[in-house]
């Protein structure tokens, strides 16, 4: 490097590699479609100080490497075909320092006909999505971390809001009885990347989050925050899943106000727990990462 700079950060790759993969067992046919990111860096920088490419493995044959693993290997989850990908490219090219490949999952679910699942016809359900991040240094374990994005929710009771902080600022009524709307997302981190079922423990984070926020389907489960909701989702990964060491759940506060009636003749004194107004912006931001210290024991 040259006197008076210094790298912060250095790599090169393909973004946005389309893949569709068609698993075909007999006549029942299986699908995944990935958009796949690969991110090299060499243990050089001569081809970004002096323009000479030897070592570089280029974009397009990063591509074509997506493409030819995915024939050679099948695809089986987002997690295990970015995990091939890293020790692919640092086995096969010792120029390399790291590797990281992002994969983001398209939301295909099997179509079911009259009560029953289609051999292989596939609806779009974008509702969520799952996403993963592997990223691997030459000579150390692969940090694995996966996302789960897009999950809007609402429920029309069990959930409140009270006794916060009441000054001059606040103009908030105590709400004993709300809307509770969120369009949730989660992003947790594994602590080994063999012998871990990605797809178990995906579904297993959705049931979760399906569990903490809806509840039994009589009762529900009472929420007395946002912020309590995402600790509970939380802590249950964590009590239930021992390969994953922190999670981190934002569920967005998507507010639904009640519209205040009482200027309109006859509604003066009539309560009003069925109008309201949805509001887009702005919307709560309620956030947090749990880790586990060593004190915890998993239950799996
Ligand atoms: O669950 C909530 N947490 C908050 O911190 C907050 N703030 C707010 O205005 N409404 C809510 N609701």
């Amino acid at each position: 490097m040259e006197e008076g700079f210094d790298w912060v950060a250095r790599g090169y790759g393909k973004d946005n590699v389309k893949l569709l993969y068609i698993r075909r067992e007999g006549r029942v046919h299986s699908i995944k479609e990935y958009e796949i990111k690969t991110q090299l860096t060499l243990n050089t920088d001569k081809d970004y100080l002096l323009g000479d490419n030897s070592d570089v493995i280029a974009t397009d044959s990063q591509k074509n490497t997506v493409y030819i693993l995915a024939k050679r290997h099948g695809v089986v989850s987002p997690e295990d075909f970015a995990l091939l990908l890293c020790s692919h490219f640092l086995l096969k090219y010792p120029q390399l320092t790291k590797a990281q490949v992002n994969v983001e999952e398209y939301p295909w679910q099997r179509e079911v006909m009259d009560g029953r699942a289609h051999n292989h016809a596939f609806k779009f359900s974008p509702e969520y999505h799952h996403t993963c991040s592997v990223s691997q240094e030459r000579d150390h374990e692969p940090l694995v971390s996966t996302g789960l994005q897009g999950l809007r929710l609402l429920k029309t009771t069990q959930s409140a809001f009270v006794n916060f902080v009441s000054d001059e600022f606040r103009s908030l009524p105590d709400m004993k009885d709300r809307v509770f709307s969120t369009e949730i997302s989660a992003a947790w981190q594994y602590n080994k990347s063999t012998g871990v079922d990605f797809g178990k423990i995906w579904l297993l984070v959705l049931k979760t989050i399906k569990d903490k926020f809806a509840g039994p389907a009589e009762m529900g489960i009472f929420s007395p925050s946002v912020q309590n909701t995402v600790y509970l989702v939380q802590k249950t990964v964590l009590m239930e899943v021992p390969e994953v060491s922190q999670i981190q759940v934002t569920m967005p506060n998507k507010h639904y106000y009640p519209v205040d009636l009482s200027k309109f003749e006859g509604m003066e004194n009539i309560e009003n727990n069925e109008v309201f107004l949805p509001v887009d912006k702005p919307a709560g931001n309620i956030t947090g990462t749990l880790g586990r210290t060593n004190l915890i024991k998993a239950k799996l």
